[in-house]
């Protein structure tokens, strides 16, 4: 079997009473979209910001690239090629497109300014950038105010900046959140590409969106992993469909 990029190993992480995480191990292999869903407050972003570093464990282990990150920074793992894209979005509103992308790009080079020279006329940096943003079909886009694009086009746009740091995997927490379902269904299909690129862990409620990219999906309910399996496992797996699949109405 192909050896995992990302290697989670029986991580807990306890608030007071409260295992949010319970000892939690799941992997992320190459190529593949690994999805991770559960009812609200089953613990699915404390466990992604223990994987990029928001928040360490009380114990157990992450391990990227055969390499124990668990004490490393966010910055540090993102650094080693952890990509992420958040809830909440961290683009410039002000600026446009393609100087979004170019800030990603500048951040690929370790975060050194170099005031000294423009970066907006920087070729190698404009190409990694305009690269981005065609890969996620940005690229008639790119002189617009970020501030002017539709959700959907920003949460390509997010996309785009991650793709700028050249990512072996992909984080992303609810992508699909808040988008109609023309914007869904043209995200789903970008990371549907994007898999090939680097493997993406993936926390969706979208169960349309889940269903349509994920190759693996592993349940987590109260700080647990329930089940992990294909689309076809899970939809058929009676203790998923009873804890999370039958309440889907209500989330
Ligand atoms: N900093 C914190 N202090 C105390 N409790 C916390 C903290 N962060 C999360 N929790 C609790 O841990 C549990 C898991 O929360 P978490 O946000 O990880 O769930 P989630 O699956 O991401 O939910 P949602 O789908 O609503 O985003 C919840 O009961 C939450 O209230």
């Amino acid at each position: 079997m192909t050896e995992p990029i990302l290697d989670i190993r029986g991580v807990t992480k306890r608030f007071g009473a409260l295992a949010a995480s319970d000892d939690i191990s799941l992997d992320l292999r190459p190529g593949e979209i690994h999805a991770l869903i559960g009812p609200n407050g089953a613990g699915k972003s404390t466990l992604i910001q223990q994987i990029a570093g928001g928040l360490a464990p009380d114990s157990g282990r992450v391990l990227f690239d055969g390499r124990d990150v668990t004490a490393l920074s966010t910055a540090a793992r993102a650094q080693l090629g952890m990509g992420r894209t958040f809830q909440i979005s961290a683009l410039a509103m002000d600026y446009t497109v393609l100087q979004n992308a170019v800030l990603g790009a500048l951040g690929a080079r370790g975060g050194v300014f170099r005031f000294f020279r423009p970066v907006m006329r920087d070729a190698a940096l404009l190409a990694r950038a305009r690269a981005a943003l065609d890969e996620v079909g940005l690229a008639e886009f790119e002189a617009m105010r970020t501030s002017e694009l539709s959700h959907g086009q920003r949460r390509q746009l997010e996309v785009a900046v991650a793709l700028t740091l050249a990512p072996r995997i992909f984080l992303m927490d609810e992508p699909m959140a808040g988008l109609g379902s023309e914007g869904s269904q043209r995200l789903t299909g970008i990371l549907d590409r994007l898999r090939r690129r680097a493997p993406i862990l993936l926390v969706e409620h979208d169960m349309d969106a889940v269903f349509a990219l994920a190759d693996r999906i592993s349940v987590l309910v109260y700080g647990q992993i329930i089940a992990t399996g294909s689309v076809a496992e899970i939809r058929s797996d009676a203790e998923v469909r009873r804890a999370y699949l039958g309440e889907e109405d209500e989330a």
